[in-house]
């Protein structure tokens, strides 16, 4: 039988502990750049949930080792902007080594005079090949297209390296570095707990999660990126209109499109006032306002995780019931996520090489 998304949810972890184990060894090209000189500015090219994992984790590079992050879009970086001189660090990250426009980004960085660390899965892809240096994710090719595994991985590699530069940079102690690498064990064993109530918690809202015509998730900080991963990977596995925003800009402008059939889900690190109010002022506007929060036991409209961490690694263990939504609600509407569709579209369209 051939290997589901869930199959690769259920993998994360296992990997996510090995990498926690290996990051040392796996990592070492990052404490080469730390013994160069300080990182104040650190560029990051990439795109699609690459992109979105970059975002779940930008915030700790700046709380721990005070590094400015710019996360770029590679092919407008390529073709319309000027290269900043004051990026003192560059990756391009792409999962599958092989997304051709972080490609050409990575190629303008490096004819920018700068080197090009490309973090990938893949040492054998086209971006690993052309690159300066190698950030290996660690976690293996995922045989599916939809990743999950190998968004988490990026996700906890990225965490890591910001605390690595955390502790090179004097932002934080080695005993600060102790104890978050003891949260992140901590969460990585959680993981088995959070997949049995995100699937008791999926079954009990079966109904009204296969029927909705719409789909918007909404977070803060580094949890944007899990909003911005819901869009995708709904996008990709569900075939529904599906977005992800950033709280206080949905706010401004989307709440207008709000309607009885539109399923809103808030992702919360812990209780949060603002998140809170505008759960409730639109829940009669809506079909379901459902949550899923890190913190407490919950009630019927929420999935607590009661797994109370540091926001900046809320992003790690929030992104797992998200995944798992996407697998099950595709399933619920009838989609075969083995049957291949748009299969000539990269053959076409070149985007991935
Ligand atoms: O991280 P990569 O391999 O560059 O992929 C970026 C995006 O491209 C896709 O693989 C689609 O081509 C997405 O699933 C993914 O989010």
């Amino acid at each position: 039988m051939s290997v589901t998304m869930m199959d690769c949810i259920a993998r994360e972890p296992e990997i996510l502990a090995r990498i926690l184990d290996e990051y040392p060894q796996k990592l070492a090209p990052v404490r080469e750049r730390l013994a160069q000189g300080p990182v104040r500015r650190l560029l990051i090219l990439a795109t699609g949930s690459s992109m979105n994992a970059a975002q779940c984790a930008a915030y700790a590079f700046s709380a721990w080792a005070q590094i400015q992050v710019e996360i770029k879009e590679p092919y407008p970086f390529t073709h319309y902007e000027r290269f900043d001189e004051a990026t003192d660090w560059v990756i391009a990250l792409s999962q599958s080594g092989k997304s051709h426009s972080t490609l050409q980004a990575q190629r303008k960085a490096q004819a920018a005079g700068r080197a090009a660390y490309c973090m990938t899965s893949n040492g054998d892809s086209p971006l690993a090949q052309e690159a300066d240096a190698l950030l290996d994710i660690n976690c293996g090719i995922e045989p599916v297209g939809f990743v999950t595994l190998g968004f988490s991985a990026t996700v906890l590699n990225l965490l890591l390296i910001a605390l690595m530069a955390g502790e090179a940079q004097g932002g934080i102690s080695a005993a600060e570095r102790d104890n978050t690498l003891n949260s992140l064990r901590a969460l990585t064993q959680r993981l088995p707990e959070v997949m049995r109530r995100t699937d008791a918690f999926i079954t009990r809202h079966q109904a009204l999660l296969s029927s909705a015509p719409r789909y918007v998730a909404i977070g803060y900080g580094g949890l944007v990126g899990v909003a911005k991963e819901f869009e995708t990977k709904f996008t990709e596995t569900v075939r529904c209109p599906s977005s992800g925003f950033e709280l206080e800009a949905y706010m401004h402008g989307p709440y207008l499109e709000a309607n009885a059939g539109y399923l809103l889900l808030f992702i919360e690190d812990a209780p949060d006032a603002r998140s809170g109010a505008l759960r409730e002022y639109m829940r009669p506007h809506v079909k379901a306002a459902l949550t899923f929060s890190a913190a407490g036991d919950g009630d019927d409209q929420t999935l607590a995780l009661d797994f109370p961490l540091d926001p900046l690694l809320a992003p790690l263990l929030l992104i797992v019931p998200v995944q798992i939504l996407a697998f099950r609600v595709a399933a619920m509407k009838g989609i075969d996520l083995g049957v291949r569709i748009f299969d000539d579209f990269d053959k076409v369209l070149q985007s991935k090489i």
